[in-house]
């Protein structure tokens, strides 16, 4: 995170001063994922798609192939599920809902997904960092202004945001959007 903020070109102390810098304003917490091997894994998902709600995820995993990203479209072509390729000893950092906030859309949260092997078990844990509950998070200050640009997002607590996906799904933060509209029958009761 200290990195990501750096390189939007916030200072070292108005990173130690922002919410990252302060520990009782961040809480942790992991998912632990068993993807048995399955026959017929071209009709089953592991992990439907979906975008993590906090700041950032950071996957460890056993060496099995599996987690697929959401490329947007592009000039290459229409947008199309790539797998992540297996890298021994290191870690996936999948940036979320949050991070695509605080940045003012600077980052953008990925959409992943689970698939299965046919062959092997895959196992991953999955570390989420985010606000604690009543902390909000808005575009960073520093992000927004005569030069950078208007605040797109309104400020939001984790707790707020998770509640908005499972009733918004992935129209969830559009519904953040300062002057977002929801689009029409997304909303499911
Ligand atoms: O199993 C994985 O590699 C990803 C897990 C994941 O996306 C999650 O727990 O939110
Ligand atoms: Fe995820």
């Amino acid at each position: 995170m200290h990195a990501m903020l750096l390189s939007l070109g916030l200072s070292e102390e108005e990173i130690n001063n922002s919410l990252i810098g302060d520990s009782t304003k961040i809480k942790n917490a992991i998912h632990l994922n068993s993807y048995p091997a399955c026959p017929d894994p071209n009709r089953v998902l592991g992990l439907v798609p979906h975008t993590d709600t906090g700041f950032v995820t950071i996957v460890y995993h056993n060496g099995v192939s599996g987690l697929q990203v959401l490329r947007r479209k592009d000039d290459i072509g229409p947008a199309r599920w790539v797998t992540v390729p297996v890298v021994p000893d290191t870690f996936v950092v999948n940036i979320g809902d949050l991070m695509h906030v605080l940045s003012n859309g600077r980052f953008h949260n990925v959409v992943h997904r689970s698939t299965v092997s046919k062959t092997n078990q895959r196992l991953s844990a999955a570390y989420f960092f985010g606000p604690q509950g009543d902390v909000k998070v808005g575009p960073l200050s520093q992000l927004t202004g005569p030069k950078q640009g208007l605040p797109l997002y309104r400020p939001v607590t984790w707790l707020e945001l998770q509640k908005l996906k499972s009733t918004l799904h992935d129209k969830a933060l559009e519904s953040l959007k300062i002057d977002g509209k929801i689009e029409e029958g997304c909303v499911r009761d």
